[in-house]
């Protein structure tokens, strides 16, 4: 087989195993090779700061999917790291020496931790968390650990401290929880969640400095408090992984510049998932988006281009997350957002907060509320997009509007 059927992607997580799995579900017959640095077959991340990390699922539920699948459709699986792409010769180079000829290369390289440039952050006892291993190392530190902090109030730090099996205390710079992702009525609602399973939570306060000696010891605040902490973990957001196409040459702005078909500036190199910034319809800009449904749907659309049938990129974003017994689920981006309305029973802990940006809804997040967020995801496929005034005619109830939608169009 030559090299012109072969298709590399390089990074086996959700969007690399994806790549490999929708190139097969298409047809493609050629050469699939998937190069991830990572032991044994892919697996999913979400399970890691949840229920891997209480406990409740065991290593086999983390896989995509087993051995067996990946010889049935003669995907090939490369254990290790790619160190350069040489262009001119369509190759890619590994550490140990290995070189790959590719048609077709697929960079889903993803994103890695950041750390917190604070003195004491290599002490041992300061843990992150991004893989396998990682959850397994603070699942061992947990059962001994006397004052557990978190740093960091975003998704990772809140699942964490959710799943940990004990109070914590959760430190974040902003003033509220999951300033990322989130409008300021859910950040007040996960906080008060939060503070009620029994966690400490001290929001706008930074880190200046983590103590100890043998191990960590204390938590230093940026207004000098000291906490005593004997596991720390630092969950403070990632960077995108871009340096192998930057050293290729490729454009790289906040994540590998890629086209509406998620190519790069060379026409045979995608880049897909977290290391990508895209034309992102929604947000009318170029974008980078972490989570699983974007690694899945980009990695879906480029299998489609590879395979003949290029379609732009235009699914809608959304996203989910498990904390402090409830669920939170959004759909659609806030970016632009200049008007919020609240709907459902917030005493109840059953509602969904509507954002609008010039009149029209743009994000939907959905706490404890899953028909609202089918609902919006509906909405949001169909033409005209919602709304104020039409919402408001429905009293914000999304599955009535949807009813009335769908009985006009
Ligand atoms: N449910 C989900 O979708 C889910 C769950 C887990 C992880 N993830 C992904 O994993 C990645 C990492 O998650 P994350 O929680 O680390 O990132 P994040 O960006 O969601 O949250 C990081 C938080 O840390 C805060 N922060 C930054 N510097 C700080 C400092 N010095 N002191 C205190 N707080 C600080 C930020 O304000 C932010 O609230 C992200 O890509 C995330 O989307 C997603």
């Amino acid at each position: 087989m030559g090299a012109e059927n072969t298709v590399l992607v390089v990074g086996s997580g959700q969007s690399g195993f994806q790549a490999v799995a929708s190139l097969r579900d298409r047809g493609f017959a050629g050469r699939v090779v998937l190069i991830g640095d990572e032991p044994g077959v892919p697996y999913q991340r979400p399970p890691l700061s949840k229920a891997y990390l209480a406990g409740t699922a065991g290593i086999e539920q983390l896989h995509l999917r087993g051995e067996d699948f990946f010889a049935e459709k003669d995907i090939e699986l490369v254990a290790g790291r790619v160190a350069a792409i040489d262009r001119p010769a369509s190759r890619v180079r590994l550490e140990d020496g290995t070189e790959l000829a590719y048609d077709h290369l697929v960079l889903a390289t993803g994103s890695r931790n950041r750390t917190l440039p604070v003195p004491g952050a290599d002490l041992p006892g300061v843990l992150t968390l991004r893989t396998r291993d990682d959850a397994d190392r603070l699942r061992a530190s947990l059962s001994d650990a006397e004052h557990v902090v978190v740093v960091g109030g975003g998704f990772i730090g809140l699942e964490f401290a959710s799943h940990a099996g004990r109070p914590v205390t959760i430190v974040e710079a902003q003033d509220r929880l999951l300033n990322r992702v989130a409008t300021p009525e859910i950040s007040a609602c996960f906080a008060d969640l939060h503070r009620e399973a029994g966690h400490t939570v001290l929001l706008g306060q930074g880190v200046s400095a983590l103590h100890g000696d043998s191990r960590v010891r204390e938590v230093e605040l940026s207004d000098g408090t000291r906490l005593p902490a004997d596991l720390v973990v630092v969950a403070v957001g990632v960077v995108p992984e871009t340096t192998l196409a930057a050293e290729a040459g490729l454009p790289v702005d906040n994540g590998v510049v890629v086209d509406a078909h998620l190519r790069t500036a060379d026409e045979r190199i995608f880049a897909i998932g977290d290391c990508a910034s895209f034309p992102c319809v929604q947000a009318g800009a170029a974008t980078r988006l972490e989570s699983v449904q974007n690694a899945v749907d980009q990695a879906r659309c480029v299998a489609a281009a590879i395979t003949g049938t290029p379609e732009p990129y235009a699914s809608l974003p959304w996203f989910w997350t498990d904390q402090a017994g409830a669920k939170l689920q959004i759909a659609g981006l806030l970016s632009g957002a200049d008007k919020t309305v609240v709907a459902g029973d917030r005493a109840a802990g059953k509602f969904s907060v509507l954002s609008f940006r010039d009149d029209v809804l743009i994000a939907v997040e959905s706490v404890n509320k899953p028909a609202d967020h089918i609902a919006a995801r509906r909405l949001f496929a169909a033409e005209p997009k919602p709304a104020y005034a039409d919402l408001e005619a429905s009293e914000f109830n999304l599955k009535e509007h949807l009813k009335v939608a769908s009985t006009r169009g």
